[in-house]
């Protein structure tokens, strides 16, 4: 299979289609971004890095940086984790409200906001809001093996001015217990990991353990264990794109993990990790063009787990 070939394929057919679906402009800083831009990468089991259209532009990461929080937090806690967030698909909306009251407080999942702020205060445990930031900073330059990358101070300040619902999320769950630190420090974390700026390049190379059982194979050490490589990816798959999650899975097959950047990380188990890029977003938030891309490379990879 010629991965190069078919990768300028989709970058060429969805050209006309550019700037499709609306940019996230509840962040302000996000509604700056050209909506024309698309890009796409492909990093295999066996080391290979193919990319296409603009994988080399960084964009700002936001919900797929939970996947990185999640993992690095089930490294420090372990099994504790679940008794704090659930592990099952919401059918609401990224930063829906509703459930929390009935389930007392404890989110369905680590991939809705609610679930990602409770994932950020268990990792602040023990440490300050600039130590835990760094922490995961530190975390993220080794999956990717690139000491570039940085967090975008705008994007994480324009959501610290204007993120209430997050607020509201993190007072509503204190209030049931379950956060434990100051709701400022545990969003403080949690904005900064959504400002990461990454490439799609820099993107399919972090998430390369998910598709190599839990093992980088370039850098030849283990993250986490097989096990736990291949239960984020079941998280991922059914909860990984909000309440399009089983569209998502209906329509590519593959784990993944959106953002309102535009963003998408999808894992193709024993395979290939893959980003793609494109900010306009489609209904539920996730971006457009990229659940089309994905679609188009499944089907023509034969990669969905669903079989070929
Ligand atoms: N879906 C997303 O990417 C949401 C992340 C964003 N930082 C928020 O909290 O609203």
């Amino acid at each position: 299979m010629d991965l190069q070939a078919l990768l300028d394929g989709i970058v060429a057919e969805l050209a006309e289609r550019r700037g499709e679906g609306k940019v996230a402009d509840y962040i302000p800083q996000l509604a700056k971004v050209d909506p024309h831009q698309f890009g796409i990468a492909v990093t295999t089991v066996d080391g290979k890095v193919y990319e296409a259209g603009d994988a080399a532009v960084p964009f700002s990461i936001q919900s797929i940086s939970k996947v990185f929080m999640l993992t690095l937090a089930l490294g420090k806690v372990g099994e504790a984790l679940w008794r704090r967030v659930g592990r099952e698909p919401s059918g609401t909306a990224f930063n829906s409200i509703v459930q929390l009251e009935h389930e007392h407080g404890i989110p369905r999942n680590p991939f809705i906001n609610a679930g990602a702020i409770v994932v950020c205060d268990l990792v602040l445990a023990g440490y300050k809001p600039k130590e835990a930031i760094g922490e995961f900073l530190r975390f993220v330059r080794s999956l990717a093996d690139d000491d570039t990358i940085t967090i975008d101070k705008a994007v994480a300040q324009s959501e610290t001015a204007t993120g209430y619902r997050n607020y509201a999320l993190a007072n509503f769950m204190r209030s049931f217990n379950n956060l434990q630190h100051d709701v400022d420090h545990v969003l403080g974390v949690y904005f900064h990991q959504c400002a990461l700026a990454m490439t799609c390049r820099q993107l399919s190379r972090a998430g390369l353990f998910l598709a190599a059982r839990g093992a980088d194979p370039i850098g030849g050490y283990s993250v986490v264990s097989e096990k736990r490589a291949r239960r984020i990816n079941a998280l991922m798959l059914t909860c990984g794109h909000y309440d399009g999650s089983g569209d998502f899975a209906f329509h590519v097959g593959l784990p993944g993990k959106s953002g309102v950047g535009g963003g998408i990380m999808a894992i193709a188990p024993g395979k290939a990790s893959i980003a793609v890029w494109s900010p306009g977003l489609n209904k539920v938030g996730n971006s457009a063009l990229g659940t089309v891309a994905l679609e188009m490379l499944a089907s023509r990879t034969g990669w969905s787990v669903f079989g070929a």
